[in-house]
């Protein structure tokens, strides 16, 4: 075994080791930052050529010329610091030598007139070392001089040895040699012991968390397809017939995956993260195994809270949560308690509903409280209402000798929006999250964004505290709380995940999907329109949605046509049902009831020209009530099938309308993005996106409001010329420089809409190209005058 001298990769094949060892170190972009606030042997060889610089000097009162060469002592003292600090921490003085010696040869041939390029590292490497020209030296440096010769003396030695070395091995062993040196690149010997530090990898991660933890990059994964008899879950056959009258057969994949990490066990498995498909059935996922955990306790206690961001989810849930209650309360079971905190309703209103007071036996709290209440009294007046005794501020009670009043949840689940939650926290009196062991996060990417009244930190800091068996899950050797966190668009931005603070959590997917993808329903089917003119473009509307009604009557969306059918025949009975309890309470006489029944005939005759249920999302509350009212005046047949939702919309408007729509006696909805999330509307055929959504998580969960639970749905897409690269390459992932996050197992379609030359409706699947598409002129004039209806109504 020997070594060789490897040359630098810019050939300077007789160049100083150590030089291009520390010039590599230097030149590296991570080494020499790092390297350089090292603080140790930087500090350390400074020093050293501080001192060398200035003592002469200071002792032998410097003239001018001396100045000079003080300066450029200094400039190779900075340049000798540059080397030096970028050496290895275990570096030996003898690197400090080297170094100087670099600087000084440095300075010499700047003496000597030779250009900048040659004094910086990269130059030093490029030259063989060149032979020192004599030159006058005062006597102060001249022992300098000496040390240099002694030095270039050892360098020579040096070199001559690695130049007998380099000629020493034999033709048949080279290749084998070569190929030892491919490995042992790095190792040099015989050139001075110059210890370097291990070569720093370049540490190409990206700090904007490109690289995920484990649990992100390796999830659990599950495929669409799965379905899962719920007795394999471990749910009671009693639970199981209820959850069937429910609608709730098989679990579906998600839940088949989630069901089992969620259901507390001798080990608890740790918090639970899922990103799936919109209408995959993720609500269910953790209700299921909360509900059944929940309702194995007897005492009503606060064990769970489920945040949400709108109060229209919370309702739906509510729903769901219902259901299970309902299905695990058998075999006398407690009937798991649920509340919500929305802030639609009066907040003392609310504490009332969460709220409830207890006596509990506290002998010294009762006499504290009544010497306070005494201190307090006024004897003058006839009012008690003075004497406290600890009431709590949401009832009247009065607290049993040796007692006090104590204010707890009456809940076991609280269902609530975020803002709600926090107040009820800082103001609702007993309001404790002590006995919360489930935290659920649904719609997680959104929530997470947009941190209202931090009200994650401080939900995390009630769930902090810890008191012994307070969280504790029955059946289960672990304690809470546990987490579980959910989206149909899974942020992958570390900085938000971490804010959670998640303990050992798992990541559930859909088979063919990572984490920052977001998987549409493979039920869906996508439909791009181009909008020619957009001046006029709710005439493209008008025609799209005649289009729809076709297709649903010739029956390409199957569960689209029974599902209307089952609720024409609803909406027929229940009307019918409800025109009978309003005739039998008003005369016949009466004009109101006249005008509702020929409001509910005109419906009628419009249900029978709309086959279908579509949503059609604007940009806006503004855009979508003048949309709205536009459609109505242009189409007034399908106006009494039209709804609006927009978030000024009041709560309990917003809900007769969505129960309205669930029931089909509303078909066409306009809304605002208020309703693009989670929102579960039975039966929707088609969403259409009027008004291009802002982002690809925005467009899943648009679309995603159809195609839910297995069942076929269209997504229409109207874009304009200036939107159709952005649509193309964000969300189809189509075109130059096309990257989407969407990923889905069809493709998008494109279609045709308005009428050609010859004034007929043109509709098509895929380009039609070289057709002038228009509108007849009749048309046209029909909505301009539309448009100046609606602004004679704006204008009032
Ligand atoms: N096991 C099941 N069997 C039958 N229907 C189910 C089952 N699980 C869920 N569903 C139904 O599927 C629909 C979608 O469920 P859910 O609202 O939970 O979807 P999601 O995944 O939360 O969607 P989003 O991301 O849009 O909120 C609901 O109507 C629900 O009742």
């Amino acid at each position: 075994m020997y070594s060789r001298y490897i040359p630098p990769p810019n050939g300077g094949a007789t160049a100083n080791t150590a030089s291009y060892q520390a010039t590599n170190a230097y030149n590296d972009p991570v080494t020499a930052p790092q390297q350089n606030t090292d603080t140790p042997v930087a500090t350390k060889k400074i020093t050293f050529e501080d001192t060398d610089d200035t003592a002469p000097i200071a002792s032998t009162n410097a003239s001018s010329g001396r100045e000079t060469r003080h300066s450029e002592k200094k400039e190779k003292s900075r340049t000798s610091e540059k080397y030096t600090s970028a050496q290895s921490p275990e570096a030996p003085d003898d690197d400090t030598t080297t170094a100087k010696e670099h600087g000084s040869k440095k300075r010499k041939r700047k003496e000597e007139g030779l250009t900048n390029s040659s004094t910086t590292p990269e130059g030093n490497l490029a030259k063989p070392p060149k032979k020192e020209k004599k030159k006058k030296k005062s006597e102060k440096e001249a022992p300098e001089d000496d040390e240099e010769d002694k030095v270039h003396q050892r360098h020579k030695a040096v070199f001559e040895k690695i130049g007998r070395s380099l000629q020493r091995p034999s033709t048949e062993d080279t290749s084998k040699q070569e190929s030892e040196d491919e490995k042992e690149e790095d190792e040099v010997h015989d050139l001075g012991p110059i210890p370097q530090p291990e070569p720093v990898v370049f540490d190409e991660s990206k700090l904007t968390y490109d690289t995920l933890p484990a649990w992100l990059s390796s999830p659990i994964r599950v495929t669409r397809e799965t379905r899962c008899p719920f007795s394999d879950l471990g749910i009671s056959s009693k639970s199981i017939d209820i959850l069937k009258s429910k609608g709730f057969e098989d679990a579906f994949a998600v839940q088949a995956a989630a069901i089992p990490l969620l259901t507390p066990g001798l080990d608890r498995q740790g918090d639970v993260v899922i990103s799936a498909p919109t209408g995959s059935g993720k609500t269910l996922s953790y209700v299921l195994p909360m509900i059944r955990d929940i309702s194995q306790g007897q005492v009503t206690r606060l064990r769970a809270i489920i945040v949400l961001p709108t109060r229209d989810l919370v309702q739906q849930v509510q729903a769901t949560c219902e259901a299970c209650s309902a299905a695990f309360s058998v075999d006398k079971r407690k009937r798991v308690k649920i509340g919500t905190a929305v802030g639609n309703k009066a907040f003392k209103a609310e504490q009332e509903k969460l709220m409830t007071e207890i006596q509990k036996y506290d002998p010294q709290g009762y006499m504290k409280a009544l010497e306070r209440s005494l201190k307090l009294v006024n004897f003058d007046s006839d009012d008690d209402e003075e004497y406290d005794f600890g009431r709590s501020d949401i009832g009247a009670s009065r607290p049993v000798l040796d007692h006090v009043v104590e204010s707890i949840p009456a809940v076991d689940i609280l269902i609530c929006t975020p803002g709600r939650l926090v107040e009820h926290i800082t103001k609702t009196k007993g309001f404790t999250l002590d006995y919360v062991r489930w935290l659920v996060v649904d719609e997680a990417d959104k929530l997470l964004a947009q941190d209202y009244q931090q009200w994650l930190d401080l939900v995390l800091k009630k769930l902090s505290v810890n008191k012994p068996s307070h969280r504790d899950f029955p059946n289960s050797n672990k304690t809470g709380p546990r987490k579980v966190i959910l989206s149909a668009t899974m942020t992958r931005d570390l900085s938000l995940l971490n804010g959670l603070k998640l303990s050992r959590p798992h990541l559930v997917v859909l088979e063919g999907t990572k984490s920052g993808e977001h998987l549409l329903p493979s039920s869906l089917k996508e439909v791009a329109i181009r909008v020619r003119d957009p001046g006029l473009k709710p005439l493209y509307l008008v025609d799209l949605l005649w289009h729809i009604n076709k297709l649903s009557i010739s029956d390409t969306a199957p569960d689209a046509k029974s599902s209307d059918s089952g609720s024409d025949s609803d909406s027929t009975s229940e009307s019918e049902s409800d025109s009978d309890s309003e005739s039998s309470s008003d005369s016949d006489s009466d004009s109101g009831t006249n005008r509702k029944e020929d409001t509910r005939k005109q419906a009628k005759s419009a249900a029978a020209k709309f086959n279908t249920t579509v949503l059609i999302f604007t940009k806006s509350n503004e855009a979508t009530l003048r949309l709205s009212r536009l459609l109505s005046i242009l189409v007034p047949e399908l106006a009494p099938l039209i709804g609006t939702l927009t978030s000024s919309t009041k709560t309990s408007k917003r809900a007769q309308i969505l129960a309205e729509f669930a029931r089909s006696r509303l078909r066409i909805l306009v809304a605002s993005d208020l309703v693009s999330r989670g929102i579960d509307l039975a039966n929707l055929g088609h969403v259409i996106n009027y008004d291009m959504p802002i982002n690809a998580a925005s467009y899943v969960h648009r679309v995603g409001r159809t195609a839910r639970a297995g069942r076929v749905g269209y997504a229409w897409t109207l874009y304009e010329h200036a939107q159709g690269r952005r649509f193309w390459r964000d969300f189809v992932g189509q075109g130059e420089g096309a990257s989407t996050e969407i990923i889905r197992v069809g493709k998008v379609e494109k279609m045709l809409v308005g009428e050609d030359e010859d004034g007929d409706v043109e509709m098509e699947d895929g380009a039609v190209k070289g057709k002038k598409i228009t509108f007849a002129e009749d048309r046209i004039k029909a909505y301009e005058a539309a448009l100046e209806q609606l602004g004679k109504e704006a204008r009032g």
